[in-house]
C-alpha cells in the first residue's frame, strides 16, 4: 500500500502490469490528463495499453469464468464425495443417477424373483416355486373359499402348477394369513367377495368350496349357511354357464346324514333329518348337488362333485370346533379333552394333501358323477382322543360331555370309485398327518399364548 501511494504521488503510472494501471485504463471516468490519455492510447504507449487490455481480459476471464468454474467443479466433487461415502466412511453409490439405476435394477430383480415363488410367512414358511407356463397352458382358475383351510392348500397346488388363481372369500371362516404368501405374486388375485352375490369374471375352471364346514360354524347362522350353499352355488353355476367354465362342487359326507349303510358308497341316498340342527348344511349341500346336475343336464355345464369326508391338517381354524383341532389344542394345553357322548361314534380321517390331490384329479379327469374323497382309516372318537393325547405327550384328562343332536354314529368312505375313475387313493398315514398338524397348532399356540377350544354349541369363528 505504501508503495502504491508513493507511485501515485510520483505520477509513476507507466507500469501497465501493475494492478493500478489496469484500473486506470478500465475506468474512463477516472480523472486523467490529455498527456496521460496520449500515453495510454497512442504511439508506443499503445503497446502498453493493449497489454493492459489483454491482462484485463485475462483478469475478467479469471474472475468471471475460471473461478466460478473451479468453484462449480469443487462443489460437484464435494457432492460426489459426500454421496460416495457414508458417515461411517463406507463407500456409497457413485451418483444420484447410478443410485436410481441400481434401485431400479434391484426392484426388477426382486419382482422377477417374487413372480416365481411364494413369500415365506409364519403360516407358510416354506418357499413354493411357480413355473412360467405358456399362455395356452396357463389356466384362469377361481377358488371360492380359497382363504379357508382346504381352499388355501388347493391354491398352493394350482399356483405351483403355474396357473392364474383368483380367490373369492368373505373371510367368515377363511383367514387372510392362509394365502398371505401369494399376495405379491402376479398370478394370484384375492377378491373379498361373498358368493351369495353374483360376480362377473373370465375364468376356465371354478373350484367351488365356499361354505363353513365345521358344525359349530355352520350352525352359528343356519340361514346364511343355506344361502351360501344354494344362492352361492347358483351364482357359481351361472358364471360357469356364461363363460363356459368347468365347475367342481365340494359336497360332503354329511349328505349321507346318519348313514344306515356302512361304509358309504356314492349310490347310497342317505338318512338326513330335514329339520335338525345340521340340516342347514346337509340339505344345503344336497340341493347344491341337485343344482349341479340340473345345470349339467339342462345347460351342458361341465361339472364335478366331490363328497369330502373328515379332513384335517395345518391351517385348520384353531377355533374350528371340529374333533381334530379341538383334541390337539386341548392336549397341547393340558386342558380336558372333550368327548361328546360315549365316544362310540366313528370317523375316518384324511390328511389335507391327499384331499387336494383328489380334487385336482377329479377336476382334470373325465368322470362327472359324485365321488367320495376320504381315508377309510376309521377310529372310534374315544380311541382318537387317546391317540392324540399320546402323540402330544399330554397330561390332559378325558372328559365326557353330552352327545350332540343328530351326530352321525358311523362314517367311513368307500373309495373304490375314486380308485377306479381317478386312480386316486390317500397316501398319508393318519399318524404322520397328525404330527404335522400338531406342529402347526403348536406354532399357532406359541403365537396366541392360549386358545380356548370351541365347544359343541354354535359359535362365531374368532381369529
Ligand atoms: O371334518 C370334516 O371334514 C367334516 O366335519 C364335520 O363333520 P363331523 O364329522 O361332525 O366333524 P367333527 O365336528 O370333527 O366331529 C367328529 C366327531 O367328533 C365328535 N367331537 C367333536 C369335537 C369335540 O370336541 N369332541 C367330540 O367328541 C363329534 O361329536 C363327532 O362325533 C362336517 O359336518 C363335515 O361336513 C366335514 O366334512
Amino acid at each position: 500500500m505504501e508503495r502504491r501511494k508513493n507511485r501515485r504521488k510520483n505520477g509513476d503510472e507507466e507500469d501497465a502490469s501493475s494492478v493500478d494501471s489496469i484500473r486506470i485504463i478500465r475506468s474512463p471516468s477516472s480523472p486523467m490528463s490529455p498527456e496521460k490519455k496520449g500515453k495510454a492510447y497512442g504511439g508506443s504507449n499503445f503497446f502498453l495499453a493493449s497489454k493492459g487490455a489483454m491482462l484485463l481480459v485475462v483478469g475478467i476471464m479469471i474472475g468471471y469464468v475460471a473461478v466460478p468454474m473451479a468453484l462449480v467443479e469443487l462443489n460437484v466433487k464435494d457432492i460426489h464425495n459426500r454421496s460416495s461415502y457414508g458417515n461411517d466412511g463406507a463407500p456409497r453409490m457413485r451418483s444420484l443417477q447410478s443410485d436410481e439405476d441400481s434401485i431400479q435394477t434391484r426392484v426388477a430383480e426382486d419382482q422377477k424373483l417374487l413372480s416365481t415363488q411364494s413369500l415365506p410367512t409364519i403360516t407358510s414358511p416354506q418357499i413354493m416355486h411357480t413355473p412360467i407356463l405358456s399362455d395356452h397352458r396357463r389356466k384362469k382358475i377361481v377358488v371360492t373359499g380359497g382363504a379357508g383351510f382346504v381352499g388355501s392348500h388347493l391354491v398352493d397346488k394350482l399356483m405351483m402348477e403355474g396357473h392364474e388363481v383368483t380367490v373369492l372369500d368373505n373371510f367368515f371362516t377363511g383367514q387372510k394369513k392362509n394365502i398371505a404368501h401369494w399376495l405379491q405374486h402376479p398370478n394370484f388375485s384375492l377378491v373379498v367377495h361373498d358368493v351369495t352375490e353374483p360376480i362377473q369374471l373370465e375364468v376356465q375352471e371354478i373350484y367351488h368350496l365356499a361354505c363353513p364346514a365345521s358344525p359349530p360354524h355352520y350352525q352359528f347362522n343356519p340361514v346364511k349357511t343355506i344361502k351360501t350353499s344354494t344362492m352361492g352355488t347358483l351364482n357359481m353355476l351361472g358364471l360357469a354357464k356364461r363363460v363356459g367354465a368347468k365347475i367342481l362342487l365340494t359336497s360332503t359326507s354329511e349328505i349321507y346324514g346318519d348313514p344306515q349303510v356302512h361304509p358309504q358308497k356314492e349310490d347310497y341316498w342317505g338318512n338326513v333329518n330335514t329339520v335338525g340342527p345340521r340340516s342347514c348344511y346337509d340339505e344345503g349341500k344336497r340341493v347344491a348337488e341337485t343344482m349341479m346336475y340340473s345345470y349339467k343336464n339342462q345347460n351342458h355345464v361341465d361339472i364335478r362333485v366331490a363328497r369330502i369326508f373328515n379332513t384335517f391338517g395345518p391351517r385348520m381354524h384353531p377355533n374350528d370346533g371340529r374333533v381334530v383341532s379341538n383334541f390337539i389344542i386341548q392336549s397341547l394345553q393340558n386342558k380336558p379333552i372333550t368327548i361328546y357322548g360315549e365316544g362310540e361314534q366313528t370317523r375316518s380321517f384324511q390328511f389335507v394333501d391327499d384331499l387336494v390331490n383328489g380334487l385336482h384329479a377329479l377336476m382334470n379327469g373325465p368322470y362327472d358323477g359324485p365321488v367320495n374323497l376320504g381315508n377309510p382309516d376309521e377310529y372310534l372318537v374315544r380311541d382318537f382322543a387317546v391317540l392324540i393325547k399320546k402323540l402330544t405327550n399330554s397330561a390332559s384328562e378325558i372328559q365326557k360331555l353330552e352327545q350332540t343332536k343328530d351326530d352321525p354314529s358311523r362314517r367311513k368312505p368307500d373309495i373304490s370309485l375314486a380308485k377306479e375313475k381317478l386312480g386316486w387313493s390317500p397316501k398319508v398315514k393318519v399318524e404322520d398327518g397328525l404330527q404335522k398338524t400338531i406342529a402347526y397348532f403348536q406354532g399357532v399356540l406359541d403365537q396366541a399364548g392360549e386358545i380356548i377350544p370351541t365347544g359343541p354349541g354354535a359359535s362365531k369363528p374368532q381369529n
